[in-house]
């Protein structure tokens, strides 16, 4: 039995139709003419369609003729109830619907039935229009990654997660074939096979993942296959299976160690640094790829916004994962002891130094990787002595005769801009190139606001773990707030002003009036660093005034019990107190 659609005629017929017997006579026909929109009139007996006659004769032999049969037609347009409008472009004349055993006619399909048939199909349309406008969204918002393929493995549809996951753009991949685009494809191996592979581990740019490859059928055969990236990476389901495994230990104890040490120290993983930006995204595909190689990576980007994290991920992502990882901050260390701090020294090369001499950050990272953060803060002469030691493969200590030979991988990082201090004769152009082999440049967050809420959202939880505290929300109209704003600090901005959000709010839930000041003004800012570095002082210091306060009043005011609690001395007590008096 075929199925009667909404485009078929019988949906649309008019079934009590305006039709003329053999009686009638040209002038009573050219009056029902009159009344109707159709230029077509149906001549009926016993139900049963005769013929049709047309205005236009009507008209012309009004005047000659009176009876209807000398001009009536048979060349009519007659259709089963099942014919569909949407099958063929529809004549202008009417449809006369007959009954396909009997031959009655059942119905016609006139102008007025067609008006409203194009009528239902533009809001079909507009309907079509706006699910696929939600689908599309809804593709690209969804978290796991998602390919659709025809039957010869090209690429039809690619949703953003996807194009995150594998590090091209959507235009790069539509109309390609998947196994150009997506390493180690097997949507190809599934189009022929048609078996479907569920939860089947992956790796994609070094990164595991757990995929789902479906067949498509239709009508009998494979027209194409659907590749699904399910989590972010298989470190993610261990991390679901540690959080539940925290949740089940009965020992507090060892249930705070657990949460905190990976906090105190930041992302290792580049799956822990957080962040789905195209600049984000686009920072991470490079690392994955420099963990795999042996080249100096350089990492640029202003102050906080995760060079640490991202050179800690290319070690430990790499194969000297098992070495150590030696971080030394070129800028932090005074000029006079940087190069004992980084080449080490021997027995007696220092007046006064008693002991048998030191191994150098360089020695020590030995089989790892040395990490120099700020090194556009080396003064000229160790430049000149890193770059030997990366030319040779080998380090004096100070006060030594005998090189001794290392095997390091360097990651450097700045937030200088290099190429302007090489011009100023501030950075030595040799170790310049030797340097800039890969690299690695993380944008500021304020051309990244899209991962706000993404770093609020894995934070925010671990703040409360923390602290023990029921878990933390946060009004969108802070989020709005903060997309307005420009952090000039950048993530470790962004965590520290969170933080301070979440010790001062009320009831586990944070508000406009917890945000701090420089938020409160409409206006976008744009500061200086100094400018900021001294409204962060403020709002550390207002922050610190209320800690103290909260403390005082816990203790009944008494100052020696709240030095203690606070962890300070009286006298520091006393001195921050009369400062905020
Ligand atoms: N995408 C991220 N996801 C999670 N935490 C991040 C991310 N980016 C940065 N952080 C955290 O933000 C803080 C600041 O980052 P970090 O110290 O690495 O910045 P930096 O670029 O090295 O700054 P500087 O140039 O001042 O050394 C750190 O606590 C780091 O763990």
């Amino acid at each position: 039995m075929q199925m009667i659609s909404n485009d078929h005629v019988k949906q649309w017929m008019n079934l009590q139709p305006v039709t003329l017997s053999k009686e009638d006579t040209l002038p009573e026909t050219l009056v029902l003419f009159s009344e109707i929109a159709d230029k077509e009139l149906p001549v009926v007996e016993n139900g049963h369609l005769l013929g049709v006659i047309t205005l236009q004769d009507c008209v012309t032999y009004l005047y000659e003729k009176n009876d209807i049969l000398c001009i009536m037609k048979t060349d009519y347009y007659a259709v089963s109830e099942d014919f569909s409008l949407n099958d063929k472009k529809t004549p202008e004349r009417p449809l006369y619907v007959l009954h396909e055993k009997n031959g009655a006619l059942e119905g016609v399909v006139g102008n007025e039935e067609m008006i409203a048939y194009y009528e239902y199909v533009r809001e079909r349309e507009k309907d079509a229009r706006q699910t696929i406008e939600w689908l599309k969204l809804g593709f690209d918002t969804a978290y796991e990654g998602v390919a659709i393929v025809d039957e010869k493995g090209t690429i039809l549809l690619f949703n953003e997660s996807y194009s995150r996951y594998v590090g091209v753009s959507k235009e790069e991949a539509l109309g390609r074939p998947a196994a150009d685009v997506i390493e180690n494809s097997r949507l190809p191996a599934v189009l022929k096979t048609g078996v479907p592979e569920r939860s089947q581990p992956h790796r994609l740019q070094g990164q595991e993942l757990v995929v789902h490859r479906l067949p498509i059928w239709k009508n009998g055969q494979v027209i194409g296959a659907v590749g699904i990236l399910v989590y972010e990476g298989i470190s993610e389901i261990r991390q679901v299976l540690q959080r539940m495994e925290r949740l089940q230990t009965t020992d507090k104890q060892s249930e705070k160690q657990m949460s905190r040490e990976p906090l105190a120290q930041g992302p290792t993983h580049f799956d822990d640094i957080i962040g789905e930006s195209p600049g984000i995204s686009k920072a991470k595909k490079i690392g994955r790829k420099a963990s795999k190689a042996k080249a100096t990576v350089l990492i640029t980007g202003e102050s906080g916004v995760g060079k640490e994290p991202f050179a800690r991920a290319i070690h430990e992502d790499g194969s000297r994962s098992s070495g150590p990882f030696v971080a030394v901050n070129c800028a932090a260390i005074p000029e006079n002891l940087l190069e004992s701090e980084l080449f080490g020294y021997m027995q007696g090369a220092f007046t006064g130094t008693r002991n048998n001499g030191k191994p150098g950050k360089v020695e020590l990272a030995s089989g790892g990787t040395l990490f120099l953060d700020e090194i556009g803060d080396m003064p000229h002469t160790t430049q000149a002595k890193i770059l030997r030691v990366l030319q040779e493969k080998e380090v004096d200590r100070v006060g030594g005769t005998t090189p001794i030979p290392v095997d390091f991988r360097l990651i450097a990082a700045t937030n200088k801009d290099l190429k302007k201090q090489m011009e100023e004769d501030k950075f030595r152009e040799d170790l310049f190139y030797r340097l800039h082999v890969m690299p690695l440049h993380i944008p500021p967050l304020r051309d990244r606001k899209q991962d706000i809420p993404l770093i609020i959202a894995d934070r925010l939880p671990k703040l409360s773990e923390e602290n023990e505290t029921q878990e933390t929300t946060i009004e969108k109209e802070v989020l709005e707030r903060m997309f307005q704003y420009d952090w000039p600090g950048n993530v470790r901005e962004l965590l520290n002003v969170l933080e301070q959000m979440f010790h001062l709010c009320e009831d586990d839930h944070i508000r406009l009036e917890d945000l701090p000041d420089g938020f409160n003004e409409q206006t976008q800012v744009t500061e200086s660093l100094s400018e900021w570095q001294e409204r962060k002082q403020k709002q550390e210091e207002k922050f610190e005034r209320k800690q103290i306060e909260k403390v005082l009043g816990e203790v009944d005011g008494n100052k020696s019990k709240a030095a203690k609690r606070l962890g300070i001395s009286r006298a520091t007590l006393y001195n921050k107190l009369s400062r905020f008096s």
